[in-house]
């Protein structure tokens, strides 16, 4: 038998079921375990292989053909034909250090973004052994019967054998409009992915039910064969990268156009031709920011990583950036602000109402719960409705539970839930059974069943049940209102006729208590100036409730009607205002209105959703945000982030992050710009000097800065920690970019300039002690040439200094670095000691100061050096305690909307009181 498997033939999938069963030895109630497990090991998993990765050699030669890589090539040849061979080669190695690092850092970044897929299993619902089960979705085999169901990802090739489902072949023929199969229809010659009897993997399920048989599974399959022509195509830049790779080129062109424009000045100063050309060489270098790229991309990735590990799953690196910047989160109430247990807590019956406890034995109570618990199709694995799961609960505790295989053993018709129509009904045995929204089934009642029978539906009655509705939604109740009709053997045809004339037996209220951490994550979200709207299927003043108890107010309830009567115009104008809302009864269509409008007025959206119905609304949102555990799996593959704990307080701690990883980057900017400050100024003193000063730094010393000294440190304050106040702070506006003009004037015109004022009195300190006077020669042989070299050296180290105190002022951007402390960033703390070895090996280690023309310092010079850092850190830190303090000025308009909403009594938003109901 095992032998007849092995090398497995892929069946045709459009031969009749029959023979398929035959061919893959199998049956309607699926396979055994034990059969299933052996065919694993046959057919292998189910998986699409990527091809083995040849694309490393490729991907590490693009970094040499890169703009910036091209430039420095340009740079090295000048050198070279300028006879400075020696710095050719130091170009060349630069170019070659380079492409590495940022391959290395790209490769990590991608192993980033790939690991994702272990936090988002697939699974598939099968059926062993007769009984449904939920399976990895790579442990399919063929032979193998899933169950597919509205919401699902279908994850192998097969044929339909009962039911018939509605699926979205966009992934696989880029068709948009959902195309419908059945296991009945009619098998006609024709392209593959046109019958009309099969599905396929890649594919999701948007409507209907129904088995399949799989036939292939992992690269036999449609998509398998596709993935094996196309392997995946490169992922977009994002846009932060594409503001960075102009912010770069920008720099890049200025670099060139300061290097060209120094040629004639040094020629001119007194310098050969050689050293003019060399040192225009060497400036370039220095301030083309070669590693920003792939370092942006790296912390991106460092963002991605950390994350997931926090329970928020992003698919793309941009993400993470969007994240920092989001203004506008729509939520949904169930699951996501409550903790999605839903648990029936009272009964209301025309004439009585009980406790669930009191109810066991009333014959009433008793038929409500069994016909609530009948019209559920929840019980066979998969994404489980806890509606449902609670009302099959309230069967169980009054001692009548219905088991769900029985149930579908004698239901007739589904007609299934509808988020619109917000009701669902089945057809078990020769009664129809009705539940769903109050609103939504009470017009189809005739009458109501009462303590003697069967009554009208009597004023009273209705006054009684408007005020119960009332209640039970004040008190954050979800209600569900429950009827039937007795059917007789022919079924009713449509929906609409079944669901008509019926019998009102009563309602039931169940609670869903909001998530403990909601409430703390509402606040913060408030003080980081974040609107919340929340968005939900359910009745107005039961969200209101819930919203109240996580601390929004929700003053305003608009629902899903008074939105569709909205004109765009009015939607945007409804949003535009400060208020938080609740739209309640909202409908898909809705959801995707609201996001747009929001969009359209210039905010950064993240959306919640779960349902198929989301997609849309997911796709269109800067964030969508599904949830791991209860969505499905169609809203999962439109969103962009998706919720591995379904909690609401992890979009808040993604947003905190995406803020952290947005920060970090300008602090690594920051302070790999400060620097070119002190490398330029000892050059233009030089130059305006009429070479009178000699150069007080060197080309390889300048190198050996940018390159060497500064790498560490900059990696380290990528992974800074939030600074206190990250979320205390409205956000970012979306246009804002990582290099703005605050941040050019920090690194140059504060940072730059203290640390370049230092550096020149130290090097003219070292001068002046020797006995120099302008225009003394320093050149080799000379008496003075000793101490030219400990100047210059001394400028070197200067340098190094300044950077250390620019390290620490880097750290934080608002806050004191007291306020996270000094030893905090452990990484730092390494590139530092680092740099100072570094240094200290450049500055008296005897052959390698022949190679960068250093002398070893005299102790009065490295005494001299020793307040240099914290000049420079000092000033920095005077600079942001000023900004700090004139953010407290009460004049100061960005952060007043946010306290107003958080202090709660100076809401300004003082519209409508209570909604419409
Ligand atoms: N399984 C169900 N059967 C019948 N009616 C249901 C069912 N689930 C919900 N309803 C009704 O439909 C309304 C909307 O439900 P829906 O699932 O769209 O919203 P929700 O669960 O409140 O979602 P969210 O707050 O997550 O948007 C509910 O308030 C309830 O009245």
């Amino acid at each position: 038998m095992e032998q007849a498997l092995a090398p497995p033939e892929p069946v045709d999938g459009r031969l009749p079921p029959p023979e398929l069963f035959r061919d893959l030895r199998t049956s309607a109630g699926g396979l055994g375990a034990r059969e299933a497990a052996r065919r694993l090991t046959v057919y292998g998993p189910n998986q699409l292989t990527r091809r083995s990765r040849p694309r490393w050699p490729s991907q590490l030669l693009a970094q040499f053909t890169q703009p910036l890589a091209l430039l420095l090539m340009v740079a090295a040849g000048l050198a070279w034909l300028g006879g400075t061979p020696s710095l050719a080669v130091a170009v060349v190695a630069v170019i070659l250090l380079n492409a590495v690092f940022a391959f290395v850092q790209e490769m990590q970044a991608e192993r980033a973004v790939e690991a994702l897929a272990a936090y988002l299993p697939a699974t598939a619902r099968v059926l062993r052994d007769g009984a449904p089960a939920e399976i990895a979705a790579g442990d399919l085999v063929p032979g193998d019967i899933v169950v597919v169901g509205e919401g699902d990802r279908i994850c192998a090739d097969g044929r339909l054998i009962d039911g018939s489902v509605t699926v979205d072949m966009s992934a696989l023929n880029g068709e948009s409009v959902p195309a419908f199969r059945s296991a009945d229809a009619e098998v006609v010659a024709g392209p593959l992915l046109e019958a009309g009897e099969l599905v396929f993997s890649g594919t999701a399920c948007v409507a209907g039910q129904a088995h399949a048989l799989v036939t292939r599974t992992g690269m036999h399959t449609e998509i398998g064969r596709i993935a094996a022509l196309s392997q995946r195509g490169r992922t977009e830049p994002s846009p932060l990268e594409r503001q960075v790779r102009r912010a770069t080129w920008v720099i890049a062109a200025v670099a060139v156009a300061a290097g060209a424009a120094f040629l004639p000045i040094g020629i001119v100063a007194g310098l050969g031709w050689a050293a003019a050309i060399s040192f225009a060489i060497g400036l370039l270098v220095a301030n083309v920011p070669e590693g920003l790229l792939p370092t942006i991309t790296l912390a991106l990735a460092a963002g991605v990583r950390d994350l997931a590990r926090g329970g928020a799953v992003v698919k793309r690196l941009s993400a993470v950036e969007t994240l920092g910047s989001t203004t506008v989160i729509c939520t949904d109430k169930t699951g996501t602000l409550t903790c999605n247990r839903m648990q029936v807590t009272r009964l209301w019956l025309a004439g009585t109402e009980f406790a669930v406890s009191e109810a066991s034995g009333d014959p009433r109570a008793m038929r409500l719960a069994r016909t609530a618990a009948l019209c559920t199709t929840a019980g066979n694995g998969g994404a489980q409705d806890p509606t449902e799961v609670a009302l099959l609960r309230l069967a169980e505790t009054l001692d009548d539970p219905v088991r769900p295989p029985d149930r579908d053993r004698e239901r007739r018709a589904l007609f299934p839930f509808d988020a619109r129509l917000k009701r669902m009904s089945t057809i078990d045995g020769d009664e129809l059974h009705v539940k769903g929204a109050v609103e939504s089934v009470l017009p189809l009642c005739a009458d109501v069943l009462g303590l003697t029978g069967v009554l009208a539906l009597s004023p009273e009655i209705r006054n009684d049940l408007a005020a119960t509705v009332d209640r039970y939604a004040s008190a954050g109740l979800r209600v569900l209102a429950l009827a039937v009709r007795p059917v007789g053997p022919g079924q009713p045809a449509g929906r609409d006729e079944a669901e008509s004339g019926l019998t009102l037996l009563g309602l039931v209220a169940m609670a869903d208590p909001p998530r403990p951490q909601v409430a703390e994550a509402v606040a913060a979200a408030h003080r980081a100036g974040i609107r919340i709207h929340v968005i939900t299927g359910d009745y107005g003043p039961t969200a209101a409730e819930i919203a109240r108890q996580v601390g929004l107010p929700g003053r305003r309830i608009v629902t899903g009607a008074e939105v569709e009567r909205l004109s765009d115009a009015g939607l945007d104008r409804l949003l535009a205002g400060d208020d938080e809302i609740v739209f309640a009864r909202s409908s898909p269509e809705g959801k995707l209105r609201i996001c747009e409008a929001l969009r359209a007025g210039g905010q950064i959206v993240a959306m919640t959703g779960d349902g198929v119905n989301d997609a849309p609304a997911l796709r269109h949102a800067d964030i969508g945000v599904a949830m791991g555990r209860s969505g499905t799996d169609v809203a999962r593959e439109a969103a962009t982030m998706v919720l591995t704990d379904d909690n609401f307080a992890t979009i808040v701690r993604a947003v905190d992050s995406g803020r952290r990883v947005f920060d970090n980057l300008r602090k690594f900017v920051l302070y790999i710009f400060a620097h070119a400050v002190p490398e330029v100024v000892p050059f233009l003193i030089f130059a305006l000097s009429g070479g009178a000063v000699p150069l007080p730094l060197t080309v390889l010393q300048i190198l050996a800065i940018d390159l060497g000294t500064e790498t560490v440190p900059a990696l380290a304050l990528g992974r800074e920690r939030a600074e206190p106040g990250t979320m205390e702070r409205p956000p970012r506006p979306p246009r804002a970019g990582v290099i703005d003009r605050r941040l050019l004037w920090r690194a140059w015109g504060l940072l730059g300039v203290v640390s370049a004022v230092l550096v020149t009195g130290g090097f003219f300190a070292v001068l002046w002690r020797a006995g120099w006077h302008p225009g003394d020669p320093v050149g080799p042989g000379s008496a003075l040439h000793h101490a030219y070299r400990q100047a210059t050296t001394m400028t070197f180290a200067g340098i190094v200094a300044c950077q250390l105190g620019t390290a620490f002022a880097a750290r934080t951007d608002h806050a004191s670095l007291r306020s996270i402390g000094l030893w905090t960033n452990r990484l730092l703390l390494a590139g530092i000691a680092f740099e100072l070895v570094f240094a200290a090996a450049l500055i008296f280690v005897p052959p390698v100061q022949a190679v960068f023309g250093t002398a070893a310092l005299a102790l009065w010079q490295v005494l001299l050096l020793l307040p240099m850092p914290v000049v420079v850190w000092s000033v920095d830190e005077l600079s942001r305690w000023r900004r700090r303090r004139a953010a407290q000025d009460p004049r100061d308009r960005v952060l007043r909307p946010c306290r107003d909403r958080t202090g709660g009594e100076t809401l300004r938003v003082s519209t409508t009181t209570g909604g419409p109901r």
